[in-house]
């Protein structure tokens, strides 16, 4: 498709730029080789090489918190606990069912999504509209950062600080964020205290270390995309934080990386929440719980939205492993974030963990 074709249908005022993202990203790209008289893209610049091995017959553990009550008996719960820790430490990622969090609040969560995702894209540009608040602008498209096609995100998101949803202007937005990152909060903490439980110590220090002020909630959207074998919805990362709990649509396109280097499908369940361990839970329990890489695909016909809940401690918070000898030296969480940043903007990727090992 040419990038402004007059056959074209307008532009939606609510979509970001993208397209002409792409082709300018296009244009970096090493030209096309052609030998028997056919284009043929050349190889590093396939996103997902033809020799990739993904393995969709895998099922991602499905765990059924409600053992984790202290209605159900010790075995019960023993045995929830137990199913957590292994599926942190052989997968990075689980889904919980009964995981407390009311329909109607996730419900209200991605109806207020959708509306504000619909505002005109100037309106979400300077500052967020619904998502005004009184701190910085919480929206970014694409990525600003990418330096070349597959660096690039084929998607929209609204970023905030916890702390600040108390001063988003738009009331049904703000009680909707409101009841969902409360409730949220709830879960990570409980999640956060079964993996510390199972490595022998408490769940204090993140009670201590991850408050409201501290976690950050990320409304994405990824619209339709007609170029999916050239760029996806979020590249390949791991996330930097304790844990993240994702709430994702029906449209599919989240594949997370297993620990033999295939990839594997996430397939949605309206009654799951996906949660996934981040670098700093893999760095404090020194790698007994594993940060897996994941990334979106993305959907020729379907837009999609997801919702994902970053589980932080305090930017002082120091990083030290709970297990010796550590195999990451200490840092802290301002550091750790400082260092992904300055990557990104360097190279378009992030390093993460692997500047921290001892
Ligand atoms: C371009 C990028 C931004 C990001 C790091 C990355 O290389 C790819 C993923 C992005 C992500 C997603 C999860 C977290 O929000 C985040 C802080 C992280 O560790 O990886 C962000 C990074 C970011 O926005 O700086
Ligand atoms: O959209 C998703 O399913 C995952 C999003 C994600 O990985 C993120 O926001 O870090
Ligand atoms: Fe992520």
């Amino acid at each position: 498709m040419e990038a402004h074709d007059s056959s074209e249908p307008p532009l939606d005022s609510s979509e970001p730029p993208l397209e002409q993202t792409l082709i300018t990203l296009r244009k970096n790209q090493s030209p096309e080789i052609s030998d028997d008289g056919r284009n043929h893209r050349p190889a590093e610049t396939l996103l997902i090489p033809e020799d990739e091995e993904s393995r969709e017959f895998m099922v991602l553990p499905m765990i059924d918190i409600s053992r984790l009550s202290f209605e159900a008996g010790h075995a019960e719960r023993t045995e929830c606990e137990e199913e957590i820790a292994e599926a942190a430490r052989h997968w990075g990622f689980f889904q919980v069912v009964n995981h407390g969090i009311p329909t109607q609040v996730i419900e209200q969560m991605t109806v207020e999504q959708k509306k504000a995702f619909r505002q005109p894209f100037e309106v979400k540009e300077a500052g967020g509209g619904k998502l005004q608040n009184r701190q910085a602008s919480s929206y970014r498209w694409g990525n600003p950062a990418a330096k070349c096609l597959r660096q690039m995100f084929w998607s929209e998101e609204f970023r905030i600080p916890t702390g600040d949803i108390y001063g988003i202007e738009d009331q049904s937005l703000r009680s909707a964020m409101e009841m969902y990152a409360t409730a949220v909060t709830v879960l990570a903490e409980k999640i956060a205290g079964v993996l510390a439980g199972n490595l022998g110590t408490g769940g204090s220090y993140f009670r201590e270390n991850c408050t409201v002020r501290t976690c950050h909630l990320r409304l994405n959207r990824y619209p339709p995309c007609p170029f999916s074998e050239e760029v996806f919805g979020i590249v390949p990362h791991t996330d930097s934080d304790f844990l993240t709990i994702v709430c994702q649509d029906a449209v599919g396109g989240l594949q997370l990386m297993k620990d033999d280097g295939c990839w594997v499908s996430v397939s949605p369940n309206p009654n799951a929440l996906v949660i996934n361990i981040g670098d700093m839970l893999e760095a404090w329990s020194n790698g007994a719980y594993k940060s897996a890489r994941h990334r979106v695909i993305t959907s020729l016909e379907e837009e999609r939205f997801s919702i994902a809940f970053f589980y932080c401690p305090k930017s002082e918070t120091v990083i030290r492993s709970c297990i010796s000898p550590a195999i990451y030296r200490d840092f802290s969480f301002r550091e750790y974030q400082l260092q992904v940043q300055k990557d990104v903007r360097a190279t378009g990727d992030k390093v993460g963990l692997k500047r921290f090992l001892v």
